[in-house]
């Protein structure tokens, strides 16, 4: 059980967990627990992924879960924040990792269906970022207009959750510090000359994050620590992208207690 922190109640919760095992496992039991909530009221749910090694292992972490049969996965679409302009098959894609870990599991064993899965076109099917970005745009926006929330203007479906990593230099998705990506409009850019490889990639902007009824952003490690407080403070987007990442029901924080600054709360 992890310490929690109202920091502005109804709309930012930080919960800090012992360690970045304790952290994924309770990142998936929560994010199970959201998708059956929103299933109780409402279909489909729009759940949008994210990489990182807390991204992947919170994921292994609902493969392993007793309640993923309770999901009707048939109704459940799978986005993706941002995704390294790589070939289909990759290795280092999200997507890649994202399948081996739980979405391969789901489609052969639990009826989500394939077409649910929303992966971020690379050099497999387009030239250029800026292409696989119009492409992915596009894509979500043939996904929007079923709900009365959907934000005004930005053609995306009401994201229910929206998972994040945070990179030790805060970035979110792949909006880097200093990049043009910040200021990027619509909902999808494309990126060159990533400070992490691979250089090219795709991500959603930070407008189509912000629509998201939930942005949950996951993190775990001391090196993190520092933008995590800084993040937390409301520092510059600019410096701190993360501090830009906000839901438009609530912003989860999901942080190892190293990430957090201090000792473990166990
Ligand atoms: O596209 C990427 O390179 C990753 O998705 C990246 O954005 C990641 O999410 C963060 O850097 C957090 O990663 P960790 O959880 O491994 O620290």
């Amino acid at each position: 059980m992890g310490r929690s922190t109202d920091a502005t109640p109804g709309v930012r919760l930080v919960v800090v967990h012992p360690d970045k095992q304790v952290l994924a496992q309770a990142a998936a039991a929560r994010l199970l627990t959201r998708v059956l909530d929103v299933q109780s009221v409402r279909s489909p749910v729009h759940v949008v992924l994210t990489g990182g090694s807390v991204g992947i292992a919170t994921l292994a972490a609902v493969a392993g879960s007793p309640l993923v049969p309770a999901v009707d996965w048939s109704s459940v679409h799978l986005w993706w924040g941002d995704e390294r302009f790589l070939p289909d098959g990759d290795p280092d894609r999200n997507e890649t990792q994202a399948r081996t870990a739980l979405l391969d599991g789901l489609v052969a064993e639990h009826g989500l269906p394939e077409a649910n899965v929303h992966p971020m076109p690379g050099p497999t099917s387009v030239a250029t970022p800026e292409e696989g970005a119009a492409a992915y745009a596009a894509l979500l926006r043939a996904h929007a207009g079923g709900q009365d929330d959907e934000p005004e203007g930005l053609a995306v479906p009401a994201f229910d959750v929206l998972l994040l990593g945070m990179g030790p230099d805060g970035h979110v998705a792949s909006l880097f510090p200093g990049h043009d990506g910040l200021a990027a409009q619509g909902a999808t850019t494309g990126v060159h000359g990533s400070p992490k490889p691979p250089p090219e990639r795709v991500s959603l902007t930070f407008d189509a994050i912000r629509s998201a009824r939930e942005v949950w952003i996951v993190a775990a490690g001391a090196e993190k620590a520092e933008q995590v407080a800084a993040a937390l403070a409301d520092g510059p987007v600019t410096e701190v992208p993360a501090a830009g990442a906000v839901g438009q029901a609530r912003t989860l924080w999901l942080l190892d207690a190293e990430a957090a600054g201090g000792p473990s709360p166990r």
